[in-house]
């Protein structure tokens, strides 16, 4: 059976444009904090296969929407690398010796070793391919190398991303040092996702606007770009989704290049320019401002402007990034009802 997630990410026709949101599997809902709650804490759930399974397919149970995302989190990786990841109450992730000389990146444990500690996650997709419908398609994801660098380099999350920048201006050899280890772990990680079974991958680049344009490809884009090319090589058939948040300033440069399949639109870029620059060579997913979930009316007159837009051709619709706790439900479901109503095809 085909999944209409998929086809949309290859372009084909669809009934309608199929709807998903970043971190729809999350503490909006009253399930999932439940799950949580019986299993500890948020990293003893991304630990266990039986829970992960669950509050990945709630958001399809409840919300509606077309597409799972695995339940895990990007931070994974550095954790099974040795770096020992703590989310702490009110704080976030915490790693508490965080990566200051080349010595640090030494002691990393890198490639097959540390791909391969991740088997809590390639369980929870197993499951997934048991219980999920035939119709729904399953993504997998990581965090791209510099994002999960900048938490490597920082010991948790920044706003002004000091240390990070210092190191790439004053020592840029040991940030590609860093960037190099991880993509390595990234390409084998993903792999392992699809061999389990997911059927679509997404690389998040949530802190992609922390680099100044010109050196985005640099620190960046290009190590994404590796690993997309990497995939697409072996798995042609799996979509593979970029997300680099922020970057409208990037496309302004026509600096978008690399053999993916959809390209993810954060919600600071006008869905036109994106459109204009590359809907010829990308499917576009996104991307509606997640706060405007605070208002119906809001929610509509965005996704009809959208589809306005896109109308219907070579798009997903998501929002332009992570839906937010304090979102109630039933405007969730209204947004994933109105982008499934406007977009039909009679
Ligand atoms: C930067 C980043 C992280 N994690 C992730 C990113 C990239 C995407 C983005 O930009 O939003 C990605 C992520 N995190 C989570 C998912 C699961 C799948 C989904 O999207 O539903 C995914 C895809 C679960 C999560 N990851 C986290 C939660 C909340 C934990 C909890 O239940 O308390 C969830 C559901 C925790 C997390 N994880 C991270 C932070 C900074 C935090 C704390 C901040 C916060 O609380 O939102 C790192």
């Amino acid at each position: 059976m085909s999944k209409i997630f998929v086809d949309a990410c290859f372009r084909k026709e669809t009934p309608y444009t199929p709807v998903w949101m970043m971190r729809q599997a999350g503490r909006y809902l009253p399930e999932y904090m439940e799950v949580r709650g019986q299993a500890g804490s948020f990293l003893n759930l991304c630990h266990n296969p039986e829970k992960a399974c669950e509050v990945t397919i709630q958001p399809l149970d409840i919300v509606g929407v077309d597409a799972a995302i695995l339940f895990s989190d990007i931070l994974v990786i550095p954790d099974e690398m040795g770096m020992d990841l703590e989310f702490i109450k009110g704080q976030g992730p915490v790693f508490h010796d965080p990566i200051e000389t080349q010595e640090d990146v030494d002691r990393l444990i890198c490639g097959e070793e540390a791909a391969n500690k991740l088997t809590y996650v390639y369980e929870t997709i197993k499951l997934l391919k048991e219980k999920l419908p035939e119709d729904k398609a399953l993504i997998g994801f990581t965090g791209a190398p510099w994002t999960l660098a900048t938490y490597m380099i920082e010991g948790q999350g920044t706003k002004t991303y000091n240390l990070c920048k210092k190191m790439m201006y004053s020592n840029p050899e040991l940030l590609h040092n860093i960037l190099r280890k991880v993509t390595d772990i990234v390409k084998l990680y993903l792999e392992k996702q699809i061999q389990a079974g997911a059927d679509v991958v997404q690389i998040f680049d949530s802190w992609a606007a922390a680099i100044e344009p010109g050196r985005y490809d640099e620190f960046s884009w290009k190590y994404m770009v590796e690993i997309a090319e990497y995939i697409k090589e072996k798995y042609p058939h799996i979509p593979v989704i970029m997300f680099p948040k922020g970057i409208s300033a990037f496309i302004n440069m026509d600096g978008v290049y690399g053999n993916f399949d959809v390209l993810g639109i954060d919600w600071g870029t006008p869905m036109a320019m994106a459109k204009a620059k590359l809907g010829d060579k990308y499917v576009l997913q996104g991307n509606m401002e997640p706060c405007r979930l605070y208002s119906k009316e809001e929610t509509t007159k965005c996704v009809e402007k959208i589809q306005e837009t896109m109308q219907g051709e070579g798009h997903i619709f998501n929002l332009g990034h992570g839906i937010l706790p304090d979102v109630p439900v039933e405007n969730a479901i209204h947004f994933v009802k109105e982008c499934q109503r406007v977009s039909k095809k009679s």
